[in-house]
């Protein structure tokens, strides 16, 4: 059934999250490692803040208002030599003598990940007598919510490692997304710590030898780092909706676009938080302010980007309840229905089966205009996005009819167009959305059906874990994940 606009707008309405919701009060951290960082932070010139270190009953560990804060103060005041980037590890690496007469990789052969990791790394290995061990010791000691923590397994590999229960459990209960995520992410650690390794080896210091420090210390550089832009000032300075992953700092050179901020990176995100950030000539200093008002005792909260839950979980280890940026993802479930419809599964739903050849070719047709991919229905909106609707009014006829005609594709390409056709006109030059609409209408609601049933049978079980293990914070973000996938598949399986 189609419902009115006043009902998909209060819909929309009633799914926005209330800043209220996101207030949480805390208990201020007394620990002697946060009292360290700070005093050595303030001795390399940071000035002072009014923001404490204090732990949440929802986040856990974060920033605290000390003090009421007003929209348009400084929150925090990073000094230029707090910030630790590639181009002065490189540097560092530079001065160290070499093993070898002839040295094959140079030390700016590393990215800025790799040149990040092996500094975390090395620093972790060196313990109290690094120069930076206030900061070290502020680190999280290990990322058991992030899933390529728990699967990278205990020796070096470019595969996931499900063997043993847990991480079995685990890759068997993440979402399709997340689990193509993380076996990307397993690749490019292992194609890391082989690159640094290479070029380390040439080098006097610490070598990499433990793969899981190493699988640490690549996480610390992913999922602490700030990301930097061109250069701007503080004044000129947009608010930005991301910190973690937006264009906001003056680069240290102009060859870094990511950095390690002591302090700043005990800031937890929430999507309501709004912040302008930049670089500050003068004083050579990265300033974040804010343009919400904290009270004192309320967490003080920076955003990493306008992500999904899908993407909080893989890259951070952590999902946003109500998260206004959360959708329903359906390549996984596109590209299954095409493999059963070329091997001839789907006739019920065909008249007669369409070849490999002619899927493939409509395939390349949407790849051709950048339209294959990134499928998504998002709980918020009336219809589901263009992408979709433009791979099911293409394909379905051919699925259909077991063949692709030209008018077909020609109704698409003006549909694509933006082209509309009078519904007066002949049959040939009825919009492609006409026909197709109740044929991907019913696309979506056998295929959410599905889904439906599949998120019952994980939430289920993920629940079961989590009452066994409630300390466990992977398994409450899975309930989440499991629990949001469940209400937009149901919504899609019944209405549009
Ligand atoms: C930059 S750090 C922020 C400080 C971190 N909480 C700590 O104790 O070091 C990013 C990490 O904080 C956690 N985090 C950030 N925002 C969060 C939130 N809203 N809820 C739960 N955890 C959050 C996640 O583990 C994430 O990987």
């Amino acid at each position: 059934m189609r419902r009115g606009r006043t009902f998909r707008r209060r819909r929309r309405r009633a799914a926005q999250p209330k800043k209220k919701d996101i207030v949480t009060r805390g208990t201020l951290s007394l620990d002697k490692e946060w009292t360290d960082l700070r005093i050595w932070c303030k001795k390399l010139g940071m000035p002072k803040s009014k923001l404490g270190l204090a732990y949440f009953p929802t986040t856990f560990r974060g920033m605290m208002a000390t003090k009421n804060i007003e929209a348009g103060e400084d929150l925090i005041r990073v000094p230029e030599r707090l910030l630790v980037t590639a181009s002065k590890i490189r540097h560092m690496l530079l001065t160290r003598p070499s093993r070898s007469v002839t040295p094959n990789c140079p030390s700016r052969a590393l990215s800025e990940h790799q040149a990040l990791a092996y500094w975390i790394y090395s620093e972790s290995c060196l313990s109290d007598r690094s120069t930076w061990s206030s900061y070290m010791r502020s680190l999280p000691r290990d990322f058991e919510s992030v899933p390529l923590y728990v699967l990278s397994g205990e020796r070096p590999s470019n595969k996931l490692s499900c063997v043993a229960d847990v991480p079995l459990w685990v890759a068997k209960h993440l979402p399709h997304s997340v689990l193509q995520r993380v076996v990307e992410q397993q690749r490019n650690l292992f194609s890391d710590w082989t690159q640094t390794r290479a070029v380390i080896g040439n080098l006097v210091g610490p070598q990499l030898t433990d793969w899981r420090r190493y699988v640490w210390s690549w996480l610390v550089v992913g999922t602490r780092c700030i990301h930097l832009g061109s250069p701007t000032s503080l004044k000129s300075s947009q608010r930005s909706e991301g910190l973690l992953d937006s264009s906001i700092l003056k680069p240290i050179s102009c060859q870094d676009s990511i950095a390690l901020a002591p302090v700043l990176d005990l800031l937890n995100h929430s999507h309501t938080a709004e912040v302008s950030t930049g670089f500050e000539s003068t004083t050579r200093q990265f300033v974040i302010t804010t343009h919400c008002r904290y009270s004192k005792g309320q967490e003080v909260f920076i955003s990493y980007g306008p992500h999904d839950n899908h993407f909080m979980l893989a890259e951070y280890g952590f999902v946003s309840e109500r998260n206004p940026f959360q959708i329903l993802e359906l390549d996984y479930e596109m590209d299954a229905w095409l493999l059963a419809v070329k091997s001839n599964e789907c006739l019920s739903f065909a008249k007669a089966a369409p070849t490999a050849d002619r899927i493939d070719n409509l395939v390349s047709i949407l790849k051709r205009h950048g339209l294959w991919g990134d499928f998504t229905l998002s709980p918020r909106d009336s219809e589901p996005s263009y992408r979709v609707l433009a791979a099911l009014y293409l394909l379905l006829p051919a699925v259909q009819y077991g063949e692709i005609s030209h008018n077909s594709i020609d109704r698409w390409e003006r549909w694509r167009r933006g082209e509309n056709l009078t519904p007066t006109s002949s049959n040939n030059s009825s919009n492609v959305s006409d026909i197709q609409e109740p044929a991907a209408q019913q696309w979506i609601q056998r295929i959410c059906g599905r889904i439906v049933q599949k998120s019952d049978i994980m939430l289920a079980d993920v629940r079961k874990r989590h009452s066994m293990c409630p300390q466990d914070f992977l398994y409450h973000c899975l309930g989440i994940i499991w629990h949001e996938t469940n209400q937009t598949a149901r919504f899609w399986s019944t209405t549009w």
